[in-house]
């Protein structure tokens, strides 16, 4: 059985569908420290977590990196997500000359031996809001013709940001 350290449901439902291992989701809203870095931010989280539950833990921590914007709003996604919305995000990036973007997402996993990360991305653009699957951005990330809130979780997860750091974690899980 595996520990996801989130207070994002949407983020359970799809390490669920995803990872070979049972998933238990633990709503424990570890501090997020400030920083450029995910990889760092997920690495604290995991630490933190493992520290404060006593068990092998694993925390995610994605962001929206549009290249307009220099990779903004990236590790403050979901600051930007609460005080201004995906559809004023959607709004300023339609005044500039590119919509593309990145979804990056970081998964980290600490037991008492240490932390190991792992990263998934995935290149798509910004468009008007379409679908009403999926959570956050998902609405406005565009994939090769859908957005992902047009996708059902396995179509997202195959292709996803979150998708292919699980692929990953799943991976190294497997052959330790
Ligand atoms: O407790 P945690 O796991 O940290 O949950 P969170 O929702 O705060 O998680 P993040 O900081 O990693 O999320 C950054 C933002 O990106 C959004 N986000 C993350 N993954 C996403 C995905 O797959 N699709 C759309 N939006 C996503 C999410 O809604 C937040 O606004």
């Amino acid at each position: 059985m595996l520990r996801f350290v989130t207070s994002n449901a949407g983020k359970a439902r799809e390490a669920r569908e995803y990872l070979p291992e049972e998933v238990e989701r633990v709503d424990y809203d570890y501090p997020e420290i400030q920083s450029d870095s995910l990889e760092a931010i997920a690495a604290a989280g995991a630490r933190d977590a493992y520290r404060e539950i006593g068990e092998p833990v694993f925390v995610d921590d994605s962001g929206l990196f549009i290249d307009a914007f220099d990779g903004f709003p990236g590790p403050y996604s979901s600051y930007v997500e609460e005080k201004l919305g995906i559809e004023r995000v959607q709004q300023l990036t339609e005044r500039e000359s590119t919509d593309r973007a990145r979804f990056r997402t970081i998964v980290a996993y600490a037991d008492g031996e240490g932390v190991e990360t792992f990263e998934g991305v995935v290149r798509g653009r910004i468009v008007a809001p379409r679908g009403d699957g999926g959570f956050g951005y998902d609405p406005v990330f565009e994939h090769r013709g859908t957005t992902f809130a047009e996708m059902a979780i396995e179509e997202k997860n195959a292709v996803s940001h979150r998708g292919r750091a699980l692929a990953a974690f799943g991976d190294w899980l497997a052959e330790r």
